[in-house]
């Protein structure tokens, strides 16, 4: 199988690194506006996605992460390539420790010295970021991003697109609506709805109707 990355920026080039720290090699990084000058990643080839390069990526022979950090637009690029009949991979660093029952959807990426701890779900597309931990229990819904350094307790459920800003922790039994933002360092006691943008210690709830 070929592995394509869309996206070609700093995120996508530290999956490149996880494929290649698991013996598995990106054929191209695809991307709708690379930086002029800007051809080779790690020696891989950038492309600027087009139809034609398209038409030379065969679905059966091919799997994609999509390596783009903004939630909402990494579920966009998704939803496309797979209604054009394309599937994904994972992509998980050999460090990462992950008990034996953890469910991780595809497209995920989990990145090196993060923690998944028993009876958690990992939905699909998500990002596990540098060092980050999720304790047991817990339901990662699609799309979320969560940051490096961050801390979940037990039974903590984020519906789909929740981004957790840098070093952000969790007391247990949390839930977060879908798409809502906690900012850098937060620190989440309460439960937060959907749409918001919440920071600070305790974290509280700053904006109703954000877009991330
Ligand atoms: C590998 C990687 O790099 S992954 C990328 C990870 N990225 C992150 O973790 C980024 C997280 N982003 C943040 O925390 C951002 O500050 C956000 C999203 C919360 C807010 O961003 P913006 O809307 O641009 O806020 P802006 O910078 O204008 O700040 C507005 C006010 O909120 C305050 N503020 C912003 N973020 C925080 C925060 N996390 N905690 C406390 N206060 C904050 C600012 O100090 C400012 O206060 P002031 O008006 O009194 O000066």
């Amino acid at each position: 199988m070929d592995i394509y990355l869309y996206g070609c920026g700093g995120h996508a080039k530290v999956i490149s690194d996880i494929l290649c720290k698991q013996g598995r090699k990106v054929a191209a990084f695809i991307d709708d506006n690379p930086p002029v000058g800007l051809t080779l990643i790690h020696g891989i080839p950038v492309k600027k996605s087009s139809p034609e390069v398209f038409a030379e990526i065969n679905c059966d022979r091919s799997q994609w992460i999509v390596a783009i950090g903004n939630n909402p637009i990494r579920r966009r690029v998704a939803e496309k390539l797979e209604k054009d009949g394309y599937s994904f991979t994972t992509a998980i660093h050999p460090s990462v420790e992950m008990a034996c029952d953890v469910k991780v959807g595809c497209g995920t990426v989990i990145m090196p010295n993060s923690v998944v701890n028993t009876d958690t779900e990992v939905g699909s597309h998500v990002i596990v970021n540098t060092g980050s931990t999720i304790d047991h229990d817990c339901r990662i819904g699609d799309y979320c991003h969560i940051a490096p350094g961050c801390r979940l307790c037990g039974n903590i459920h984020l519906d789909e697109g929740v981004f957790l800003g840098v070093g952000t922790k969790i007391i247990p039994g949390i839930q977060i609506g879908e798409y809502t933002t906690c900012g850098a360092g937060s620190v989440v006691v309460k439960s937060l709805s959907s749409f918001c943008l919440a920071y600070g210690c305790p974290a509280k709830v700053v904006q109703n109707t954000y877009s991330q």
